[in-house]
């Protein structure tokens, strides 16, 4: 990670949902200074608590919020972007900010005609735990991308986990698919593993703590002992035992079937996204 003070400049959210939410409480957490960040957002009960919580400025106007940003974060979902960035293409002419989308499908091209042309925009896929620090976002730069702009929006990303540069756009719909709606499949697992262990007569409260610390405890020991899922996984399977029980189970439904044909579904959206929205 670089170190503060932030290289981006003014940061300007146009958008102030969930995900703007998560990356702008990494950002803070990370004491980035919140009088260096901005946001627009139309409802007032979220541009309050954004103003609220983290202490940044919070505007109903997105060109208001936009000028003198050095930086545009557009966090408004793919069906809103084009009306969004054809509203603010006179002053993204005028100032020529880095414009860094998070927007799911939307393309770089897409993106860059609604504001006029000539603008350099990288098309990022982060995700929630951005949160906590523990983000991992997906980044694309167009041509118009200079080596200064592509260390402001690592810099701006970093802030809330890693980043992994994809230099092939169309990859960037994997991205969203893997990593973007990733912590959602864990959210499901940890729901279905809950269920089933309240099912077997855990109670809700021992069954949670279970869950919760089983999924942290797994993640961790992926990152740091830095082996393959499968030796992990082969390590906690004893021959004729209780996990061979279940994982018998999860092979026989066609687990692997089932998370490549849902990552290609998440992928396919992505593209439909792009020319639904176009
Ligand atoms: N939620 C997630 O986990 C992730 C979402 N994304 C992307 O982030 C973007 C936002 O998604 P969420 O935060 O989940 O949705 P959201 O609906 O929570 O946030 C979008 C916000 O934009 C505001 N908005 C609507 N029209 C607007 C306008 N004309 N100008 C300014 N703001 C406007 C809405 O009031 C809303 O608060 C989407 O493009 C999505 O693909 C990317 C990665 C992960
Ligand atoms: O579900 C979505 O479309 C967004 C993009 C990735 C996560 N949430």
């Amino acid at each position: 990670m670089n170190p503060l003070p932030f290289a981006s400049g003014t940061v300007a959210f146009i958008g102030g949902g969930n995900m703007a939410r998560s990356l702008i409480g990494g950002l803070v957490a990370r004491g980035v200074p919140a009088t260096s960040i901005r946001v627009a957002e139309p409802m007032a009960e979220l541009r309050d608590s954004l103003a609220r919580d983290f202490g940044i400025h919070a505007f109903t106007d997105n060109a208001i919020a936009a000028a003198n940003a050095t930086t545009w974060v557009l966090a408004v979902k793919p069906q809103v972007m084009r009306q969004v960035c054809e509203a603010l293409a006179p002053a993204a002419q005028a100032a020529r900010p880095l414009v860094v989308s998070i927007a799911a499908g939307i393309t770089a091209a897409q993106l860059e005609r609604w504001l006029g042309g000539g603008v350099a925009v990288v098309r990022t896929m982060p995700n929630t735990p951005a949160l906590l620090g523990a983000g991992v976002t997906g980044m694309f730069a167009n041509d118009r991308v200079d080596a200064s702009q592509r260390t402001q929006a690592a810099d701006l990303l970093e802030a809330t986990g890693k980043t992994v540069w994809i230099e092939d756009e169309p990859r960037m719909d994997a991205v969203t698919a893997v990593s973007g709606s990733g912590p959602a499949y864990v959210f499901l697992l940890a729901e279905a593993m809950q269920a089933a262990g309240e099912a077997e007569g855990l109670s809700g409260e021992a069954a949670r703590t279970l869950v919760q610390q089983t999924i942290l405890g797994a993640a961790r020991m992926l990152i740091e002992n830095d082996e393959m899922p499968s030796e992990l996984r082969r390590r906690v399977t004893s021959p004729g035992g209780t996990t061979q029980a279940a994982l018998e189970n999860f092979e026989a439904g066609g687990f692997r079937e089932l998370v490549a044909r849902a990552i290609h579904a998440a992928t396919e959206r992505g593209r439909q996204l792009s020319a639904a929205n176009d």
